[in-house]
């Protein structure tokens, strides 16, 4: 809660100007019923139009200054509530750029955007009716009850035993409105989850009628938000009336005592007047009072999930800046006894992986899925430490690297495509901000896309993604293929980043890349590729069983041998049912 409150610091000057206006407005309420009694008694009651005109005037004259009071200070806490969401959504983005990439999976995507968005906004209305009446209306309870029993003590005497119990019954109130406004954002939290996953997975709900699962999938969620949401509404829905069913009677008892005192004499009917104003704006507090409550208790919930995430230790890679680091030169990787286990894990994924990848080798890495492939990539840019064993780049350590300089130096195409929406260009350069249009040409041409792209409606200015052209599975993997080359890197890996090509195209790539010096470890499930390979590792169950060319391996390993055939055996089947 701190650490959100710190974000507020930087409008200390402005926040102050908002509180004394709001004070402004205060002594205005405070005074009206006072000025209303005097009307009434030295005025009204006496027949009196100057008098009335005299205090009436005050009462215009202070209303006036309410009014502009009210509105600068609606001016300063809209300046400071917006600042203050701004440069927390600010942080939190940074923040999220930062987290090492073996965390990151720790907050789920669609948590991560309700926290930046839905909490944010939480908090930032908070400031904002903190700042125009959340010192308001508890002050005015108890200044109110002050000035109330000044007017008239005996019969402003009820005001101060009921008051303090009405606010026990509001902190009750406020500590379980908490924990059921923690868990309606993590509803809410589920419900983005699902609507997230169904516009990412449209294509695939189309192609197999899961139209109507995703609905009720959606609806159970959208169900469980709505259940949560009025759990924590109906406990403020009770409480409230409640709170104003004992003030309206408090007020029927102000009035009945008040009567009796007129007829004795004790009291003057301009000060029961006021009395009950008091009592009827201390009524009104305590719904202000319950809408604040509601709102600082969703603010709890949601300062709490922002600051778990502020509070994430941040990637050691982005403080590691060393004195002196060295540099990817020839690319030369070697893998010496490599274990790793993911964190949490109780298995290691690799174990004991040794091979060796001299200066410009295209080397394939095969295996069956889950066997080890991508965590093995995922080491050599350092987004996970090693287990056990060491890897050498070029004969340094890969931990003697500042990791920005490693990475910088890889070419790095993941599993999964991600194209933004953008044009073609936009979407190479990517990868390298600096570049001109004849290394982005050059890159395309390599990875064998620039032929599709000039096909293209408006050729490198095309765009892609959801307001854009569709590209094909292969052609977005050429993209990113292209956009990993324009960096030039030393060390190219390639996560499956060839499965959508045809034999032809992938050929030509392999060549392409063997014109760059470059040393390329290209995960694949296709002979073809390890045909073409100077060296093919074979991973199974994280231990390399056999590594070698594909000759080798077709004379030493039952299972690669097993590969090959079950290939050739798709392919010939493949083959009979097309000229069917
Ligand atoms: N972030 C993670 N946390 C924990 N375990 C993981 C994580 N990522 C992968 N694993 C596990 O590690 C094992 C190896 O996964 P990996 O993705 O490296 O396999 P792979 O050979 O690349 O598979 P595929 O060919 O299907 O992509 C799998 O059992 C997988 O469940």
């Amino acid at each position: 809660m701190r650490s959100i409150l710190s974000f507020l610091k930087p409008y200390r000057v402005a926040m102050a100007i908002a509180l004394l206006l709001m004070l402004v407005e205060l002594m205005v309420e405070l005074f009206h019923p006072l000025l209303m009694s005097k009307v009434i008694d030295n005025g009204i009651m006496q027949k009196d139009l100057p008098t009335v005109l005299f205090w009436g005037g005050i009462m215009v004259v202070i209303s006036f200054l309410g009014f502009v009071g009210g509105i600068v200070n609606s001016f300063f806490a809209a300046h400071v509530s917006q600042s203050f969401g701004f440069d927390i959504r600010k942080s939190l983005f940074a923040k999220v750029q930062s987290i090492p990439y073996a965390d990151f999976n720790k907050f789920q995507t669609s948590s991560l955007i309700t926290r930046i968005t839905s909490d944010v906004t939480q908090l930032q209305n908070t400031v904002f009716m903190g700042l125009r009446i959340m010192m308001r209306a508890p002050l005015f309870m108890v200044f109110g009850m002050v000035m109330a029993m000044m007017v008239h003590f005996q019969v402003a005497l009820i005001l101060v035993l009921v008051t303090p119990l009405l606010l026990l019954l509001l902190i009750w109130m406020m500590k379980k409105a908490f924990y059921l406004f923690r868990s309606v954002q993590e509803r809410l939290d589920l419900t983005n989850g699902v609507l997230r996953e169904n516009l990412m997975g449209m294509r695939l709900i189309k192609a197999l009628v899961r139209d109507a699962h995703e609905i009720k999938r959606f609806s159970q969620t959208n169900e469980a938000l709505m259940e949560r949401t009025m759990a924590a509404l109906r406990l403020i829905e009770l409480t409230v009336p409640l709170l104003l069913l004992v003030m309206n009677l408090s007020i029927m008892f102000i009035l009945w005592s008040g009567h009796l005192q007129v007829n004795t004499g004790d009291a003057t009917i301009g000060q029961i007047v006021a009395v009950v104003n008091y009592a009827t704006r201390i009524a009104g507090s305590f719904s202000t009072i319950s809408m604040l409550v509601m709102a600082l208790s969703r603010a709890k919930a949601s300062a709490t999930r922002v600051t778990e995430v502020l509070a994430t230790t941040e990637d050691p890679a982005n403080a590691e800046l060393k004195t002196s680091t060295p540099q990817v030169t020839a690319g030369s990787i070697v893998f010496d006894q490599v274990s790793f286990q993911y964190p949490d894990m109780s298995e290691p994924v690799l174990k004991s992986v040794s091979f060796q990848a001299r200066p410009g080798e295209t080397i394939a890495l095969l295996g069956a899925t889950g066997s080890g492939k991508t965590s093995l990539f995922q080491l050599i840019p350092r987004l996970y430490e090693l287990s056990g064993g060491q890897i050498w780049i070029d004969g340094n350590d890969i931990g003697a690297f500042e990791p920005s300089v490693l990475r910088s130096e890889i070419g790095y195409v993941p599993q999964e495509v991600m194209l933004f929406t953008g044009s073609v260009k936009a979407n190479i350069l990517w990868g390298k901000d600096n570049a001109s249009m004849e290394d982005i040409m050059e890159a395309a041409q390599k990875a064998q896309i620039h032929e599709t792209i000039m096909k293209l409606p408006e050729q490198y200015e095309t765009i892609v993604g959801q307001k854009g052209v569709n590209l094909s599975g292969g052609q977005k993997q050429r993209i990113s293929i292209a956009r990993a080359l324009l960096r030039k890197p030393k060390l190219l890996l390639l996560d499956d980043s060839t499965s959508a090509l045809d034999v032809r195209t992938e050929a030509a790539l392999l060549a392409a890349l063997r014109t760059i010096q470059c040393t390329t470890l290209i995960i694949t499930q296709k002979i073809g590729t390890a045909i073409a390979a100077d060296k093919v590792l074979l991973l199974e169950e994280g231990s390399l069983s056999t590594a070698g060319t594909h000759e080798e391996l077709l004379a030493q390993s039952a299972l690669y041998r097993e590969i090959v055939q079950s290939q050739i055996r798709e392919e010939a089947t493949l083959h009979v049912s097309i000229t069917k």
